[in-house]
C-alpha cells in the first residue's frame, strides 16, 4: 500500500494527480520520469521476449512477488485435456510456465481455478487495488483503474525493464474528465455507456490523456460496470481510465484472498477515501454526455467508435461531412457488407460471443441469462458463452446458469479470451455476422472476414433469440 504524508500542502490535485505525484521515484532532465509499479500482470503472448531479454542481459526479476501471470489469450475454451491442435499456443503456454518457475512469479496455469482473463482475474483476487500503479503488456490493462488505480498497457520492451527495475520511464499524460451526468435508463448497461463515451470523444479523440470516469451514472455502477467502462478507454485512444474509489469499491474488495485485511483494512480504506479530485481541480478537457439519453448501442462498423442506437439506422456516408470519418464510414460499410439506412434491428446475424474482459464477469452473465432464460437460440444462429475466469464459472454454476444457457442452445466453455480476438480455435469464418460482447470490431478481429457488431451482453443475448437486433427493453 502507498501511503501519501497527508500533511503535505497540494493546490487542489485530481485523483490521477495525487497517484502520479506518490509514485514517481525521480524526474531527470532530458528523459520522461521514473515510476514505481506496484502491480506487474503477465500473460502468454506479450511476455516471452521481455524474459528473453532478461536472460540474455542476466538480470532477475527485481520483485516476482508484484507480479501475476495467468494463460488466456492462446487457451482453447474446450477440450482442454487433449492435446491442443495449435503448436503456437502450447509454446506460448510452456514458456510463460517456464519463465514462471524460473522467476517465482505466481502462475494461474490451465488447471487452476482462479486461471482466466488476465483484467478479470487480477481484481477478483483483490490484487488490483486504489491508488496502485499497474501495468501489463496488454491495451486493456485500462479496466483496472475502476477501482482508482493507474492502469496502463506497456509494450514488450516496458515490460522487460519493469520486471528489471519495477519502474517504467513515463511521460506524464494529460487528464481528461468525461463527466457523465444523469443515470442510465432501465436496460442500459454500462457497455452502452461505453460506447456513446467513445462515441462522443471519437476513435482516437482521448489519445495522450488519462481519463476519469465521473458524476451521478458513473457512481450508479457496480464495480463490474466500471470495468467494462474503464476497459474500453483505449478504444477512444486514451493512455488510461479510472473511477474514483468509493463504498461500492471497498465493499467489492473486502475479504478478497488479496485485499488487506484486519487493522490493514482500516488503514488502507481510510487512504483510499482520499482518492479523489479535490474541488476545484483543473483536468486539461472536459467532456459531458448524458447518461439518461443512451439506448441500448450497436456498432454498425470496423472501430468501437461507429456505433448507435438500436432503433437507429446505418449511416449514409455521403450524408456524413466530407474527410476521413466519411472514408472510414465508407470502407467500414463495405467490409461489414452494409447498405446505408438499414435499420439496425434488420441487420441477421449468425454466431453470439458472450465473453471477454469487457463483459465476462458474473453480473454480465446474469444480465445475459435473465434475456435468455426459459427461450430459444434462433435456427441458424450459433450461440457460446465463455466466461471470464475459472471463478466466474464456478459461481455461474452454483446459480445454475450454465443450464439457463444451454438449455436455450448456448455453448458453455472454458474460461479465456476465445472469439474476443480469435488467437485460439474459436474463429469466425469469412462472411459470418456476429453480436460480440468484446472491446474490437477492427477488420479480421473474430477471424479473417468475420463482422463483428459490439453490444453489452443482455443485447447479444437478445439477438442470439432473435437471430437479428432487437432492443433488449422489448423482450424483458
Ligand atoms: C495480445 C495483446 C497484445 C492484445 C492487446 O494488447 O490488447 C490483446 O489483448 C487485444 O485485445 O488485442
Ligand atoms: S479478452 Fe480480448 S481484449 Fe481482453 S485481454 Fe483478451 S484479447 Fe485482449
Amino acid at each position: 500500500m502507498i501511503v501519501v504524508d497527508e500533511s503535505t500542502q497540494h493546490p487542489p490535485r485530481t485523483l490521477f494527480d495525487k497517484i502520479w505525484d506518490a509514485h514517481v521515484v525521480c524526474e531527470r532532465p532530458a528523459a520522461p520520469p521514473l515510476v514505481y509499479i506496484d502491480l506487474q500482470l503477465l500473460h502468454e503472448v506479450t511476455s516471452p521476449q521481455a524474459f528473453e531479454g532478461l536472460r540474455l542481459a542476466e538480470r532477475p526479476v527485481r520483485r516476482p512477488d508484484l507480479c501475476l501471470a495467468t494463460v488466456d489469450h492462446a487457451v482453447p475454451t474446450e477440450g482442454r485435456a487433449k492435446p491442443w491442435a495449435d503448436a503456437l499456443a502450447v509454446e506460448q503456454v510452456e514458456t510463460l510456465r517456464r519463465n514462471c518457475a524460473e522467476a517465482g512469479i505466481t502462475l494461474y496455469d490451465i488447471d487452476d481455478p482462479r486461471q482466466g482473463i488476465v483484467h478479470v482475474v487480477a481484481p477478483e483476487q483483490g490484487l488490483t487495488q486504489p491508488g496502485m500503479v499497474i501495468v501489463c503488456g496488454d491495451s486493456h490493462t485500462a479496466t483496472h483503474g475502476a477501482f482508482g488505480a493507474l492502469a496502463f498497457g506497456i509494450g514488450t520492451s516496458e515490460v522487460e525493464h519493469a520486471l528489471a527495475t519495477q519502474t517504467l520511464a513515463q511521460a506524464r499524460p494529460k487528464t481528461l474528465a468525461v463527466e457523465v451526468e444523469g443515470q442510465l435508463r432501465p436496460g442500459v448497461e454500462a457497455k452502452d455507456l461505453a460506447l456513446a463515451v467513445i462515441d462522443a470523444l471519437g476513435f482516437g479523440g482521448g489519445t495522450g490523456h488519462v481519463i476519469e470516469y465521473r458524476g451521478a451514472a458513473v457512481r450508479g455502477l457496480s464495480m463490474e460496470g466500471r470495468m467494462t467502462l474503464c476497459n474500453m478507454s483505449i478504444e477512444a485512444g486514451a493512455r488510461a481510465g479510472m473511477v474514483a474509489p468509493d463504498e461500492t469499491t471497498f465493499a467489492y474488495l473486502r475479504d478478497r484472498p488479496h485485499a488487506p485485511a484486519g487493522p490493514d483494512w482500516e488503514r488502507a480504506t481510510a487512504h483510499w477515501r482520499s482518492l479523489k479530485t479535490d474541488p476545484g481541480a483543473r483536468f486539461d478537457r472536459t467532456v459531458r454526455v448524458d447518461a439518461s439519453a443512451i439506448a441500448p448501442r450497436v456498432t454498425w462498423g470496423t472501430n468501437p467508435a461507429q456505433s448507435c442506437g438500436v432503433d437507429g439506422r446505418v449511416p449514409d456516408p455521403d450524408a456524413l461531412p466530407e474527410g476521413p470519418a466519411r472514408e472510414q464510414a465508407r470502407r467500414a460499410l463495405a467490409y461489414m457488407a452494409l447498405e446505408p439506412g438499414t435499420p439496425i434491428r434488420d441487420i441477421r446475424i449468425d454466431r453470439v460471443f458472450i465473453g471477454s474482459c469487457t463483459n465476462a464477469r458474473i453480473e454480465d452473465l446474469r444480465a445475459a441469462a435473465r434475456v435468455v432464460e426459459g427461450r430459444r437460440v434462433a435456427e441458424g444462429v450459433a450461440a457460446m458463452v465463455v466466461p471470464g475466469s475459472g471463478l466466474v464459472k464456478a459461481a455461474a454454476e452454483a446459480e445454475g446458469l450454465d443450464r439457463v444457457f444451454q438449455a436455450a442452445g448456448f455453448s458453455w466453455r472454458e474460461p479465456g479470451c476465445s472469439m474476443c480476438l480469435a488467437m485460439n480455435p474459436d474463429v469466425l469464418e469469412a462472411g459470418q455476422r456476429c453480436a460480440s460482447t468484446s472491446n474490437r470490431n477492427f477488420e479480421g478481429r473474430q477471424g479473417a472476414g468475420g463482422r463483428t457488431h459490439l453490444v453489452g451482453p443482455a443485447m447479444a443475448a437478445a439477438a442470439a433469440l432473435a437471430g437479428r437486433f432487437v432492443d433488449v427493453r422489448e423482450v424483458m
